[in-house]
C-alpha cells in the first residue's frame, strides 16, 4: 500500500531539522533483502516523532544508522548537521541515546553510575544526578547496585543517563519498556519536558498510549518502508472509519459507521427508544490504523 498522502511537516521543520533521514537504504551484509528501504523523515527541535512498527520493521536499524554504529547505508543522513559516522565526541555529547537493553555497570549504584557518566562527558553541561534520579522515581534506590534493579528500573536509569548532558537530540528506544503505569507516566512527563526544553526526540516504541499522548507526528514503519506519517490525529482521521455506539438500559448495544448513521433506520429507531442509555462516537486507535494500512499488527506477538 502506498504511503498516505498527508501534509508534510511544517516548513520550519524542514529547514531546522536536527535529525534528517532522506532515502535511507540499509542492507545487512549477506542479507537477501534490505532492512530499511527508501526511508525519509525529519525531526525538528522541540518535536517528538513517534517511530512505530512491528518487530523487524527496521526501527533499531535506523536508530543504529543515526548513532553511527551501522555504516555503509545509502542515502542522506544528518544528525545536528553532521553525518553520523563523522560525529566528533563534542557533538556526540549533544545526543542522548537510550536502549531497549541498557548496558549499565551492575556493580555500581545508580548514583555512582550517573556520576561516572557525567564526568565522562566533561561535566560542564551535566545535570544534577540526584535531581535526575528523583525525576525518574529512583531517588529511593540511588544507592542500590544496578545489578539488583528490576527491568523497569534499569530502563528509567538508562533514560536518566541519556538525559545527563541536556541533549539537543534524543534517540529513545522503548523508554516505557517493562514499566508499570505510574512509572510510565513519569517517563512520559520527563520526555514531554525534554521536548518543551527544545530537544528533538525520536521515540521508538510499541506503546501506543505513549505515542498518541506524546508524539507531535508519527512515522509508521512496515518491512523497512514508511507506511504512513502525520500527526496521530491526521492518521486516525485519514485511515480510520469513525463509528457510533448506542447502548440501552437493558444491556443492548448497537455499533454502526458514523458516516451513514443519520440515514440508518435502525440507529434512528434506537434514538427514539425510551431504554436508550448512552450514545457515543468512536475512532480507531493508532494501533488499529496501522493494522488497516499494513495488514500487520504493531506487536509481533499480538
Ligand atoms: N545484525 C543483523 N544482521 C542481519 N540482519 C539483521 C540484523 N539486525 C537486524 N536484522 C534484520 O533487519 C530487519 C530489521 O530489524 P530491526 O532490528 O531494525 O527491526 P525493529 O523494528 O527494531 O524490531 P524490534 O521492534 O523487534 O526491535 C529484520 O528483518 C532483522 O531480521
Amino acid at each position: 500500500m502506498p504511503p498516505l498522502d498527508l501534509p508534510a511537516a511544517p516548513a520550519a521543520a524542514a529547514t531546522t531539522a536536527v535529525i534528517v533521514v532522506e532515502r535511507l537504504h540499509y542492507r545487512y551484509p549477506g542479507a537477501a533483502t534490505a532492512a530499511v528501504e527508501n526511508l525519509s523523515f525529519r525531526v525538528a527541535p522541540g518535536e517528538v516523532l513517534g517511530f512505530l512498527g512491528p518487530s523487524g520493521a527496521g526501527k533499531s536499524t535506523t536508530q543504529q544508522v543515526l548513532t553511527g554504529r551501522l555504516r555503509g547505508g545509502d542515502g542522506h543522513v544528518r544528525v545536528l548537521g553532521v553525518a553520523p559516522t563523522a560525529l566528533r565526541p563534542a557533538e556526540r555529547a549533544r545526543i542522548g541515546v537510550s536502549f531497549e537493553q541498557p548496558a549499565l555497570y551492575p556493580k555500581l549504584t545508580a548514583r555512582e553510575q550517573l556520576t561516572f557518566f557525567a564526568a565522562l562527558g566533561g561535566g560542564t553541561r551535566a545535570r544534577d544526578v540526584d535531581d535526575l534520579l528523583g525525576r525518574l522515581g529512583l531517588a529511593d534506590h540511588a544507592d542500590q547496585r544496578v545489578g539488583t534493579y528490576s527491568k523497569g528500573m534499569r530502563t528509567r536509569l538508562d533514560l536518566a543517563r541519556a538525559l545527563l548532558h541536556r541533549p539537543e537530540v534524543l534517540l529513545l528506544d522503548e523508554p516505557t519498556g517493562g514499566l508499570d503505569p505510574a512509572s510510565s507516566a513519569l517517563v512520559r512527563q520527563v520526555v514531554a519536558d525534554e521536548r518543551d526544553r527544545g530537544a528533538a526526540v525520536l521515540l521508538t516504541t510499541h506503546d501506543m498510549e505513549l505515542a498518541t499522548a506524546l508524539a507531535d507526528r508519527v512515522a509508521l514503519l512496515a518491512q523497512g518502508r514508511l507506511a504512513a506519517s502525520g500527526t496521530p490525529r491526521e492518521l486516525v482521521l485519514a485511515a480510520g472509519e469513525r463509528g457510533i455506539v448506542l447502548t440501552t438500559d437493558d444491556g443492548r448495544r448497537l455499533a454502526r459507521p458514523l458516516h451513514a448513521a443519520g440515514s440508518d433506520p435502525e440507529v434512528l429507531a434506537w434514538l427514539r427508544d425510551p431504554a436508550l442509555a448512552t450514545v457515543h462516537t468512536t475512532e480507531p486507535t493508532l494501533g488499529e490504523v496501522f493494522v488497516r494500512l499494513t495488514g500487520q499488527s504493531l506487536r509481533a506477538d499480538a
